[in-house]
């Protein structure tokens, strides 16, 4: 039986969310969902339990979806490699199919069916549909070299009125990072890239970004300092120090906060719930990246702000 103390402990924590729950009300939220978090199989099903919490707690939840390593386990089933730069997959026409067939071919349709064991929410689609996200080749150099990485996307054009149909009729919209090209061409955009442009277009609230680390370590590989806050000129005094999959994150969040999204997340999908208390407790959780040093983020501040 629950006792007196533990129900109070229950209550006490559904009152601290009451803050939280006004401040982000009728708020979009871009989840970006990597490939990396999505392995375990019951940490799957609490992802989507907390984004039919959040959109049941009046919020807009959208997914944009990963699936780096789901693109690499079938790509050596067909005996093919790809390799990487500067955090990037090297794309070419046919690295392009598998990519196309397994984020929108399958880790989308498997997103969409765990959400949907809770309601008719979720309804999948490409960053190709309805012009949703414009790309064209992008450039890339390493140590200042210019290097081809194929097809490749960088967002040029974000039209998201599809995604807004579906929030207003009540719906939970699971993107995939696919794009069009207005060459007639399809681009592999970087699922924190696709994320972050369409949190801007979208005028999200925040940005969440769930990985399979704690967060933005300053001491990466040692991993004993984890930055709890740091504002966009820090981050962009750090990026060219970062390396690997942090790359585009960082330059994501940079992107989404420079773009007018109040606050970026880097979460650790591995921990149940992550989301739920980044978004309704007071417990700061990963890393946060807000546009300057003095930016608002307590609720409080808010309220008093807004009834002075
Ligand atoms: N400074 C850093 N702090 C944290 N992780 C880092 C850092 N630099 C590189 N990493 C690496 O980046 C990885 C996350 O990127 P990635 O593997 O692309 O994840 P996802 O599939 O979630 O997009 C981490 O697992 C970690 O190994
Ligand atoms: C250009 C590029 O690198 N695209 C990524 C798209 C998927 C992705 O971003 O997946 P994660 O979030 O799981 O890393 C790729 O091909 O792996």
């Amino acid at each position: 039986m629950t006792s007196r103390k533990q129900a109070l402990d229950k209550a006490n924590t559904l009152i601290e969310a009451l803050p939280w729950l006004s401040r982000f009300h009728g708020k979009t939220v871009v989840v970006k969902y990597g490939g990396n978090a999505m392995t375990d199989p019951a940490l799957r099903e609490r992802f989507a339990q907390n984004i039919v919490f959040l959109r049941y707690a009046g919020l807009r939840p959208v997914v944009v979806h990963g699936g780096g390593p789901q693109i690499n386990a079938h790509l050596d089933r067909l005996g093919l490699t790809s390799s990487f730069e500067a955090g990037l997959r090297v794309t070419t026409p046919e690295t392009m199919d598998v990519v196309r067939m397994v984020l929108v071919g399958q880790v989308n349709r498997e997103i969409v069916g765990l959400i949907n064991s809770h309601g008719p929410f979720a309804v999948g689609i490409s960053g190709e549909d309805a012009h949703l996200i414009t790309a064209e080749r992008k450039a890339a150099y390493v140590d200042g070299a210019p290097v081809d990485i194929g097809q490749v996307g960088e967002v040029v054009d974000v039209q998201p009125g599809v995604v807004r149909t579906l929030l207003d009729d009540g719906r939970i919209p699971v993107v995939s990072s696919v794009a069009r090209g207005e060459d007639g061409g399809i681009y592999n955009v970087n699922a924190d890239t696709a994320a972050a442009a369409l949190a801007v277009a979208l005028e999200a609230g925040k940005l969440v970004v769930l990985t399979d680390v704690e967060g933005l370590y300053a001491d990466y590989p040692v991993c004993e300092e984890l930055i709890s806050r740091l504002t966009a000129g820090e981050l962009e005094a750090m990026l060219p120090e970062l390396s690997a999959g942090m790359v585009p994150k960082m330059e994501a969040c940079l992107a989404a906060v420079r773009g007018g999204v109040p606050q970026a997340h880097i979460l650790d999908g591995r921990t149940p719930d992550s989301m739920l208390l980044e978004v309704f407790t007071n417990d700061g959780i990963g890393t946060m990246v807000v546009a300057e040093a003095d930016e608002p983020t307590d609720p409080v501040d808010i309220y008093e702000g807004e009834f002075e």
